[in-house]
């Protein structure tokens, strides 16, 4: 079997198991996007479960089979609830999916992306300014002092992410997924890009917070890559699909949800995606 079937079949497996087994992923996440970020996750299969409490972070990271962080919105419990929840995610050998939505803004948000620096997310997930800032903030390669995220969004492209993504992916030896009009995932050695989606998720809130959701929920059975690639695919053939039927944002936001559900193993056969070896 060649590569890219081995890495296609694991994906099918792991849209297959998840669908089985329904694994539980916790969330800390912003107030914006926590209720699409759930459904979501119950859309692919996946069991959610949103805290924000210091000792419900540490519970749920125990007791859950992964889970994920997002610091979109800032509050000043966060400041104990989120490096507690990382230390336990990162102590017990539980995979997280990190977002560092919105890095830049503010000392606190700045702060805590910092100190997950020492815990290691087995995948982040961001746009191409969030993954470039956050290597800047962690002092790798591809990474700039200066961060160019505008609010939540991108302003650089996701080609020009690649060396901060590979960085990362080397420093945590997890996955990194670029997410944009092609999305890049690569864990610093194996790369891939992944074909799909619409433009309609740009004008959505919410595309990429549970997109990194669902990626915690695929890392519970499946590799760091292949939970990465498996999201970043599943999202480009619903993404895909749901487009043919909308008009416009609103229901877009409504029949994705339906895609995600109906996506199958069935269509991780059919996706476009090329590998790329960094080394
Ligand atoms: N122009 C586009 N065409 C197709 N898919 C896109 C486009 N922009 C974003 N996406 C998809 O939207 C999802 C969220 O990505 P993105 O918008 O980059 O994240 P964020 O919302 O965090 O900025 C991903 O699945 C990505 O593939
Ligand atoms: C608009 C906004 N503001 C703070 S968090 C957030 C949600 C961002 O969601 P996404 O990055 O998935 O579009
Ligand atoms: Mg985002």
């Amino acid at each position: 079997m060649n590569i890219q079937q081995d890495i296609r079949t694991q994906m099918m497996e792991t849209v297959k198991t998840v669908k089985k087994i329904k694994p539980m992923a916790g969330s800390i996440t912003n107030t914006v996007t926590i209720n699409f970020v759930a459904n979501a996750q119950l859309a692919v299969g996946g069991s959610a479960a949103m805290v924000y409490l210091p000792d419900e972070g540490a519970a749920i990271a125990k007791a859950g089979s992964a889970m994920y962080i997002n610091v979109g919105t800032m509050f000043p419990l966060y400041e104990e609830s989120l490096p507690l929840t990382a230390k336990t995610l990162y102590e017990n050998k539980k995979p997280w999916v990190l977002d560092p939505a919105a890095i830049g803004i503010g000392e606190m948000r700045t702060n805590m992306l910092m100190r997950f620096k020492e815990y290691k997310p087995s995948i982040i997930r961001g746009n191409a300014s969030e993954i470039i800032a956050l290597a800047g903030l962690w002092s790798l390669e591809g990474g700039t002092g200066k961060s160019k995220v505008r609010g939540v969004d991108s302003t650089d492209r996701v080609c020009d992410a690649e060396e901060a993504a590979a960085a990362l992916a080397r420093w945590t030896s997890g996955a990194v997924a670029v997410s944009g009009e092609v999305d890049f995932i690569t864990d610093g050695s194996m790369s891939a890009y992944s074909y799909g989606g619409s433009v309609f998720m740009e004008k959505i809130t919410g595309a990429g917070c549970s997109l990194g959701g669902v990626m915690a929920v695929y890392s519970a059975v499946a590799s760091p890559f292949i939970a990465a690639l498996t999201g970043a695919a599943i999202y480009n053939v619903a993404g895909k699909r749901a487009a043919k039927k909308a008009e416009g944002p609103g229901y877009f936001q409504i029949i994705f949800l339906d895609e995600l559900y109906k996506a199958s193993a069935a269509d991780i056969a059919g996706h476009e995606f090329i590998l790329k070896d960094m080394q």
